[in-house]
């Protein structure tokens, strides 16, 4: 059981912990340093074969304190370990002095200040694993030496990963900088160009949000999450060390979300799509097509009606009893020619917008799409006939234009509408908050994409879900979801056009089906992804529907 933890609820969970005597802070530092050191040789087990060389550069506070716990236990392997420590031995906090005191009778402790980058080691020489613990998620502003540490860590990795014999960077919990809230580096400088990059990162009991959003991945590396003998966060007969594509387990109802003492409120809680759920969610119980319910997608001029197509293509493929294309009467040829299990209704009468809200007097239509495709100038006309007839309602790409323009029809948001916006359409629907995220992150815990997102779902009222490789849910009360697709569980190929209309579709065929807007959008993420992993690169949208059964066989 996972859910993805801001830096608050991390330390929260250490402190219930701490207080009720089941484990000292001390015994979850040397855990947590024995964790780091067992996955270096996992990743890399010619590194457990025979003693190497290590450089462990050691910060101001318990981060600091895990590398002091590895260079020991590295030493124990018989390795030659260099230790640095950037701030001051009489400041450490007192589990880190702990360990840093152990270390000082095995040996040398370097200083490693802004200025007195001298003593840096040669990242060339025969090093053969640099540890980042400078900072984790006690970060709280931007640090001055980051840049230097870039610049050795960079040249070390870029090496690394060409294969060569150079050194490995290991991050401990988090790679020095990166925000453990929102995968923001801290500074004013341009993300990534001086960010200290990891070749792997080993955090501790779970993921945190930073590791998945923003530059998180890029910055990690690979991740790794080691078990400190914090509780249960792994479905029974999981592995205890659990990479990100595993984190596909239910978040544990009333546990870990804020209902232990001292813990957060769940409103705080960021929940790892659940491929149980999922799976529950999508199972067909016994009905006749009504019953699975009857999806309606607003199509586009002549020549634009391939986006409508693709969404209805996935509504139908996500089990909706019935999914109608209405297109004005002139694309009912095209529409024709190309749709069968798909029903098509011209929207014909005095205007397109009578003629929908004539449909619409059908009851048994309990979804609707508007966007893919649709014209900003239809979506304006058709929108204000959409949102009256307050059904279940997805607002994809041109509809979202349309409301970006118009606080009226903005006004007319409810809370059954879901709205599909990729990074640029947010912005044109919420440029306030984009512009927050957009500013340099200069001060932690930085503001994130989730964050914006539950601020967007706050202000329409309705759910939002905002794409990107790490895709963000947010529902107007708070109540937030991540699906990341990243590390193992990476789709790039997913950036494809057309593929936001399929989730479009997905999504509306859920609503159809009953699903409320959050559990459609947290349902829909996970299965789009996972239609792009099942058949790979190469993928284009039309693909995606078809790969749906496969995806559903495989959750049964
Ligand atoms: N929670 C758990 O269960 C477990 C946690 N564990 C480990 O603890 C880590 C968190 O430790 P942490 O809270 O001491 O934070 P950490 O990242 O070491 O740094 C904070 C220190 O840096 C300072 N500081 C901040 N910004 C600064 C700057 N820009 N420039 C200079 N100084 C700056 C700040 O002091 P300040 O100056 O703000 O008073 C503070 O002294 C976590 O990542 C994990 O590795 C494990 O042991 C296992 C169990
Ligand atoms: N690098 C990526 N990895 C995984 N998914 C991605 C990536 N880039 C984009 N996506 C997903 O692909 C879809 C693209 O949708 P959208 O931007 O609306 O494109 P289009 O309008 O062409 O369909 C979204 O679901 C988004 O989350
Ligand atoms: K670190």
């Amino acid at each position: 059981m996972t859910e993805i933890l801001t830096s608050a609820q991390m330390r929260a969970i250490e402190a219930a912990a701490i207080a009720s005597g089941r484990v000292t802070g001390l015994e979850l530092m040397e855990r947590a340093g024995q964790g780091v050191v067992e996955a270096v040789f996992a990743e890399w087990p010619a590194l457990a074969a025979a003693p190497h060389r290590a450089v462990v550069l050691c910060g101001p506070g318990s981060n600091g304190g895990d590398g002091f716990v590895v260079a020991r236990l590295l030493k124990g392997w018989g390795w030659e370990v260099e230790v640095f420590l950037y701030g001051e031995p009489g400041k450490l906090p007192p589990d880190a002095r702990v360990n840093y005191e152990r270390w000082c009778g095995m040996g040398a402790v370097l200083p490693l200040d802004d200025e007195r980058f001298d003593g840096w080691p040669n990242a060339a020489s025969g090093h053969a694993v640099i540890v980042d613990a400078i900072f984790g998620t006690g970060l709280v502003r931007p640090y001055r030496a980051h840049r230097h540490l870039a610049m050795t860590l960079n040249s070390c990795q870029s090496l690394s990963r060409k294969g060569g014999p150079s050194p490995k960077v290991v991050a401990v919990d988090l790679p020095s900088g990166l925000c453990s809230n929102s995968g923001r580096w801290l500074g004013d400088d341009q993300p990534l160009d001086f960010a200290p990059l990891a070749n792997l990162t080993v955090s501790f009991h779970a993921p945190k949000l930073g590791h998945l959003l923003a530059d998180g991945p890029v910055s990690c590396g690979r991740l790794v999450v080691a078990d400190i003998g914090l509780g249960q966060r792994l479905a029974p007969g999981a592995e205890a060390r659990a990479r990100p594509a595993g984190w596909a387990f239910a978040p544990a109802p009333g546990g870990r979300g804020g209902r232990e003492p001292g813990l957060p409120p769940r409103q705080d809680t960021v929940e790892a799509i659940a491929q149980a759920s999922v799976a529950q969610s999508v199972a067909k119980a016994a009905g006749h097509k009504y019953t699975h319910g009857h999806a309606l997608i607003l199509s586009g001029a002549v020549g634009r009606g391939g986006a409508a197509r693709l969404a209805a293509r996935g509504a139908l493929r996500i089990g909706a009893g019935l999914v109608t294309v209405a297109c004005p009467p002139s694309a009912l040829i095209e529409n024709a020619a190309r749709l069968d299990a798909i029903m098509l209704r011209p929207l014909r009468g005095e205007s397109e917008a009578e003629a929908l809200a004539t449909l619409l007097e059908d009851a048994r239509i309990n979804a609707l799409c508007l966007g893919p495709g649709l014209g900003v100038e239809r979506a304006r006309e058709l929108l204000p006939v959409a949102l009256a007839a307050k059904r279940a309602t997805v607002l994809d790409a041109d509809a979202l234009t349309a409301l970006a323009g118009d606080p009226a029809l903005f006004a007319l948001l409810h809370a059954s509408c879901l709205l599909t916006p990729h990074a640029g359409e947010f912005a044109r629907l919420f440029p306030d908050i984009a512009a927050k995220l957009a500013a340099p992150a200069t001060t932690g815990p930085a503001y994130s994409k989730v964050d914006a997102t539950r601020e967007a779902a706050a202000r329409a009222g309705c759910t939002v879900l905002l794409k990107g490789p790490d895709t963000v849910i947010a529902a107007p009360s708070g109540r937030a979801a991540l699906n990341a697709a990243v590390y193992d569980r990476a789709a790039p190929w997913l950036a494809t056009a057309g593929a936001g209309d399929v989730l479009a579709g997905i999504l509306t065929g859920l609503l159809a089906r009953g699903l409320e807007p959050f559990s459609a959008a947290s349902t829909a993420a996970w299965l789009h992804v996972e239609a792009a992993r099942s058949f790979g690169p190469g993928l284009i949208a039309e693909d995606l529907p078809e790969q749906l059964p496969a995806v559903l066989r495989n959750l049964s």
